[in-house]
């Protein structure tokens, strides 16, 4: 039942929260990771571009832990794997690149023992990792994701991005971990800023499965982190008020952070200028940052069907971006 020949899967980034839905909401991105795994004598890791640079080559890997996971859960031993990695997702930068080293070795893994496990169970292991459901519903199931985790379950509806949605993200040079971003964020909030929070989420969600774009700049109001994690992103407060009257449909903070993230129409002639103000305005503040145009990604994580004889390498040439 161990598929001999090994499996890649292909799986997205994504980004959490969309301002209002703080641990609630996720949108898939067009950015992506691959993840190669195999039976092997000796637990071996193969890490390819800079995106990997930093990480661990060995069991503490996240990838070969969560891999263990599925195995025990599965009642599968198989305590020696070859992985094989490639990444375009910058690490720590509120793009969901754990999430993506979670949902990527957990359906890895359970595809290399022929699928015991289901989806909605994958989702359940993953959410309580994470901590919340966001970011890894958006990679498993792709599209945009609303959930609710219970610390046991995570229910969850998935909804397809409007086509003309096209997405900014501005991504600074510096590392912000999600651990350090939660810190800094209250243990209490008042009545009005939850009325706050939930009426905004709720009405996004309604705006972004009706297509109505011209709710999305209001709704994507917060309360609940942003402001807080203010500090931590030098000219992040200027730029999520000024962004809408730029061409921005809405603006956020994209996950923890460091990365500020635009919803933007695909017709919208301002899009450049768009881009030229995030990026001029970060630098007044002192930062470097990198721009990249993305598209909602409509699929979650894929498995290769015909792991060849080929390498890794070869598999996933003509799509990384190195
Ligand atoms: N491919 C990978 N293999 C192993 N560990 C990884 C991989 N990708 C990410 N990680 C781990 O996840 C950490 C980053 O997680 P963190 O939650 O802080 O940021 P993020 O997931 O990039 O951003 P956010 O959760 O805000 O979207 C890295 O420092 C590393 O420990
Ligand atoms: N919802 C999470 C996403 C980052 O993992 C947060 O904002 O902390």
């Amino acid at each position: 039942m161990i598929r001999s020949q090994g499996v890649c899967v292909k799986v997205p980034a994504s980004t959490a929260n969309l301002g209002p839905g703080f641990d609630t909401l996720g949108m898939a991105l067009s950015l992506y990771s691959w993840i190669g795994m195999k039976e092997s004598e000796h637990t071996q890791f193969h890490l390819y571009g800079d995106q990997m640079n930093g990480l661990t080559a060995d069991k503490t890997n996240l990838v070969y832990q969560v891999a263990q996971l599925v195995f025990d859960e599965a009642g599968v031993s198989l305590p020696e794997i070859e992985i094989s990695m490639y990444s375009d997702i910058p690490l720590t930068r509120g793009l969901g690149s754990s999430a993506s080293a979670i949902i990527g070795g957990m359906v890895a893994a359970n595809a290399l023992i022929g699928s015991p496990l289901s989806k909605d169970k994958l989702f359940d292991m993953a959410s309580r990792l994470e901590g919340h459901p966001d970011n890894v519903g958006a990679s498993l199931f792709g599209g945009i994701i609303t959930a609710v985790w219970d610390g046991i379950h995570a229910d969850y509806i998935r909804m397809e991005p409007h086509t003309n949605l096209e997405v900014l993200v501005v991504i600074p040079e510096f590392q912000l971990s999600t651990s350090d971003a939660r810190k800094v964020l209250p243990d209490q909030i008042s009545r009005e800023d939850a009325v706050y929070n939930i009426s905004r989420s709720s009405l996004l969600v309604a705006a972004l499965s009706q297509g109505r774009f011209d709710l999305i700049g209001r709704a994507m109001s917060d309360r609940l982190h942003q402001p807080y994690r203010a500090s931590l992103v030098p000219g992040m407060s200027r730029i999520l008020e000024e962004a809408p009257n730029r061409g921005a449909l809405g603006v956020a903070l994209s996950g923890a952070g460091p990365t500020l993230l635009a919803l933007v129409d695909r017709g919208n002639l301002r899009k450049r200028d768009l881009e030229t103000y995030l990026l001029d305005t970060m630098k007044e503040y002192g930062i470097q940052a990198s721009a990249r145009w993305l598209d909602p990604s409509s699929d979650g994580v894929i498995i290769s069907e015909n792991m060849p004889s080929n390498s890794f390498l070869d598999m996933i040439k003509g799509e990384v971006e190195a």
